[in-house]
């Protein structure tokens, strides 16, 4: 159960992120570096992160032309970062590109397509002209992914137990995850981590339920403690 869960360091700058990590233990949970944090304090607060003996998944979302990312995804797999990420809807010969570059890398990173972000519902999608349900769309996604040689996806929770039966092989991270009685903030489709683990998820992503709280080891040992409770059939 330990380290399913990866905690998102959205944070303004490098100071408040490792002060987050150092509240934390690395063997119970990974950590998140998203594009806020990344943006302003750049690699080093992956190569801090990792020195601490945390586990980074380098959410940067890339989504461009296949040799962009093909040499964005190498930069990332040099930076050591165990997992890593971009857009489904950028395509399949733009993640054939990026599974290729990292293949040519002495270090792999898992690479994880997104297919369509948990803040996302029905209409959100028409505004974009896809006119199909979240499930549907999450679906076609993962399935070009998994034919494009991604090691999983990035969905909600809520399309998890699809996709389990579907694809038994892809890594199926999911934010989008609340614990009952906290509040969505800009997410659309939710699950409880209870709920997503039993849906079938490998990875949960978690932020601000664990990060904007009063005591986040405490919130974190709470989420594991209903996700242990969850595995052993009750919760
Ligand atoms: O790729 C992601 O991690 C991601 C994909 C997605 O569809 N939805 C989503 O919320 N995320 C990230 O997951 C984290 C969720 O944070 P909280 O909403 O605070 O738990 C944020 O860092 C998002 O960037």
């Amino acid at each position: 159960m330990t380290a399913r869960i990866i905690v998102a360091l959205d944070y303004a700058d490098a100071a408040q992120a490792i002060h987050l990590a150092q509240r934390l233990d690395p063997t119970r949970c990974r950590l998140k570096v998203g594009k806020e944090l990344f943006t302003a304090s750049g690699p080093v607060v992956v190569e801090r992160l990792q020195a601490m003996g945390f586990a980074v998944f380098l959410d940067l979302k890339f989504h461009d032309i296949p040799q962009t990312v093909a040499r964005a995804s190498r930069a990332a797999a040099r930076l050591g970062v165990w997992m890593m990420n971009l857009h489904a809807s950028g395509g399949g010969r733009m993640m054939a590109a990026a599974r290729e570059a990292i293949d040519q890398e002495s270090h792999h990173p898992l690479l994880i397509a997104v297919t369509v972000l948990t803040s996302m519902d029905e209409e959100g999608l028409r505004e974009i002209g896809v006119f199909t349900s979240p499930l549907s769309q999450v679906h076609r996604l993962a399935n070009l992914a998994a034919h494009s040689g991604m090691d999983g996806v990035v969905c909600s929770a809520q399309e998890a137990a699809v996709l389990r039966q579907a694809h038994p092989q892809l890594l199926l991270v999911t934010p989008g995850i609340r614990p009952a009685h906290s509040a969505a903030d800009d997410q659309r489709r939710i699950l409880t981590p209870a709920q997503a683990l039993r849906a079938g998820a490998d990875h949960l992503v978690i932020g601000r339920p664990i990060t904007a709280a009063a005591d986040p080891a405490g919130a974190l040992a709470d989420i594991l403690a209903e996700m242990d409770r969850a595995s052993a059939g009750g919760g």
